[in-house]
């Protein structure tokens, strides 16, 4: 079988935002929309403006203006419904891209037919992902006011050009430094905030390691207070990033106030000395600057979150391309498959990816053979490859080497899918879901005469949803976990050392009574045990020794069941 681990996507260049594309707004289309809007917006507000200003003139000299009242009215009502428009085009567009991007999480991370279904890594990735989303989705309506009030700003600018030449050009050299100035400073102020989220997720590290370690360190005093200085330091450490963090963005804020003040003194004070403006400009212009005032202070004030959205979305694009290219596409099998007369492993080898281990673990070359209906242990001590094993059996995790035949035909491709549907499982680490399958197949009469045989019916709700909202003990867990498996109806079932945390009682009804029950009900069963009596029930025992198969021949089954063709038996329960 041929290795598919992830196929990486190839790495885009890198491009001026990595926000806009990521939030649907390199969009030429909804760009030139959302200027055109904006602009009718600011040119609208800035009219109100300039009328409640020629208002103010009329009434100094002493005219009342009728005229100016109802352009402002109207101005108004434009500017309010054009800058609705634009705020709601950006977030409705954002918040769209944002969902497409969780939707390809769901496709790929979660769903994936890739080759990593379990892997930590794809997990890690999905938490990290989700991490950026929601800040990049916690930003956008305040990104969105700014941009608005910045072309807000842009046309007040452009009026104020017309108005004065030499106070413009003064705003827009003074403006690129100070600009520049105020970006760097912010860069440096978001980049105290990320040394800060690094030190509060190894404190929070710390702290669960306590919580969850709480009991053993209430035993060692030496333990505990390494631990809890190991904690204080990070807790310190963050809190003098936070500070600092906070001081740099206060200064930030206060200067944003300060240069827009001092701007409108120099238009107020310095430029009529010089004659740069005449006794009846000056009230038009200083109004205009005081109107920049406003969306200028806005906008600045969302550099720092803008900052923070691009670095997100930087790191949010780098791992979305290096997500599996393998995706999720919804089930074309109406009902899963119930029959098939043998699963072969021929020459079946797979290797764990380099991780800290100078060697990665390597089971195989396995061959072996599972006829339906039979029962396959797995034995060997503590790291011999036996759940991998299990895992490498219903293809969760794809060999590197060799190949897996169901009734003779390798599995690959399109087959994949419905192979993978013959297996139902509870393996060590397994999750009970909180609702109840709820497709045809699911038998709900045998789940409950499951959980009557198993002794869990009387903590399980009739309806059988909420499961996990019952508190339940790991022992009672996997028994709800096993009912739920054979209710399913699938003819594999698959359970990884299901018997370590039961009691002596169920240990011993494993062996001597539920492998017979679920093999009387035509299942094929495959399971991990330590259990030295284990064999005695197995039609298959395989025994693994560092990653290698020692024994696997057929051995004479113990439980006179086995002694039915497993094939009539699942023709019987189909
Ligand atoms: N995700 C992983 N990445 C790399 N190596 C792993 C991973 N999971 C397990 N291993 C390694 O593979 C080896 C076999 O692990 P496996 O869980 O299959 O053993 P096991 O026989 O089931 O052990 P146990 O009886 O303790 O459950 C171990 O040495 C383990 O360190």
């Amino acid at each position: 079988m041929s290795k598919s681990k992830t196929t990486k996507r190839a790495a885009p260049s890198r491009p001026v935002s990595a926000l806009l594309p990521l939030i649907g707004l390199a969009d030429r289309e909804i760009l030139t929309r959302l200027v055109v809007t904006g602009c009718v917006a600011a040119t609208a507000n800035l009219i109100s403006l300039m009328s409640l200003s020629a208002e103010l003139n009329g009434w100094m000299r002493g005219e009342v203006l009728d005229t100016p009242f109802l352009i402002f009215c109207l101005s108004l009502l434009v500017s309010y419904s054009f800058s609705k428009r634009f705020v709601g085009l950006v977030l409705t567009t954002g918040f769209s891209a944002l969902a497409g991007v969780r939707r390809r999480f769901l496709q790929t991370v979660t769903l994936g037919n890739h080759a990593d279904i379990l892997d930590m890594q794809a997990r890690r990735s999905f938490d990290l992902g989700n991490h950026h989303l929601e800040r990049i989705a916690a930003l956008l309506p305040n990104l969105s006011i700014a941009a608005n009030m910045m072309l807000v700003a842009v046309v007040a600018y452009l009026y104020l050009w017309t108005l004065s030449t030499v106070g413009a050009t003064l705003l827009l050299v003074a403006g690129t430094m100070i600009g520049g100035w105020y970006v760097r400073e912010a860069q440096r102020t978001r980049a105290l905030l990320g040394q800060a989220k690094e030190s509060e997720v190894r404190m929070l590290q710390g702290f669960s390691e306590i919580v969850g370690g709480n009991a053993e360190i209430k035993l060692g005093k030496a333990r505990r207070d390494e631990l809890a200085q190991a904690v204080e330091a990070d807790v310190a450490q963050w809190e003098d990033l936070k500070r600092r963090h906070g001081r740099n963005l206060g200064e930030l804020f206060s200067w944003i106030a300060t240069i827009v003040i001092g701007f409108s003194a120099v238009f107020v004070f310095i430029f009529p000395r010089m004659g740069a403006l005449s006794a009846a400009e000056l009230p038009l212009v200083t109004s205009v600057i005081l109107f920049l005032a406003r969306p200028l202070s806005k906008f600045l004030n969302a550099v720092p979150d803008y900052i923070a959205a691009e670095d997100a979305a930087n790191q949010l694009t780098t791992l979305l391309a290096a997500m599996p290219a393998a995706e999720y596409a919804p089930s074309k099998l109406a009902r899963a498959p119930r029959r098939f007369s043998a699963i072969e492993l021929r020459d079946v080898r797979f290797a764990y990816r380099a991780g800290l281990r100078p060697e990665p673990f390597v089971i195989g070359p396995i061959d072996m053979t599972i006829p339906a209906g039979s029962v396959v242990g797995i034995v060997g001590a503590n790291g011999s490859g036996k759940s991998t094993l299990l895992r490498v059996i219903p293809l969760l995790f794809r060999p590197d080497e060799g190949q897996v035949l169901l009734d003779g035909q390798a599995v690959e491709g399109d087959r994949l899918e419905s192979y993978r549907d013959l297996f139902c499982a509870v393996f060590q680490d397994h999750h009970l879901f909180t609702r109840l399958p709820q497709g045809p197949t699911f038998d709900a009469e045998l789940f409950r005469e499951m959980l009557v045989y198993l002794k869990i019916d009387h903590l399980v709700p009739e309806t059988g949803d909420g499961l996990l909202n019952r508190d339940l003990s790991k022992g009672q867990r996997r028994r709800v976990a096993l009912a739920v498996a054979v209710a399913e109806g699938r003819p594999i079932i698959i359970l990884d050392e299901w018997t370590s945390d039961q009691d002596a009682e169920f240990r011993t009804r494993f062996t001597n009574e539920i492998i017979g029950k679920l093999r009387a009900l035509g299942r094929t069963v495959i399971f991990v045990s330590h259990d030295g009596n284990a064999a005695s029930v197995c039609d298959v025992t395989i025994h693994m020794t560092n990653g290698q198969m020692t024994d696997g021949q057929m051995d004479t089954p113990a439980e006179t069941a086995a002694s039915r063709p497993a094939t009539a038996l699942l023709q019987e329960t189909a």
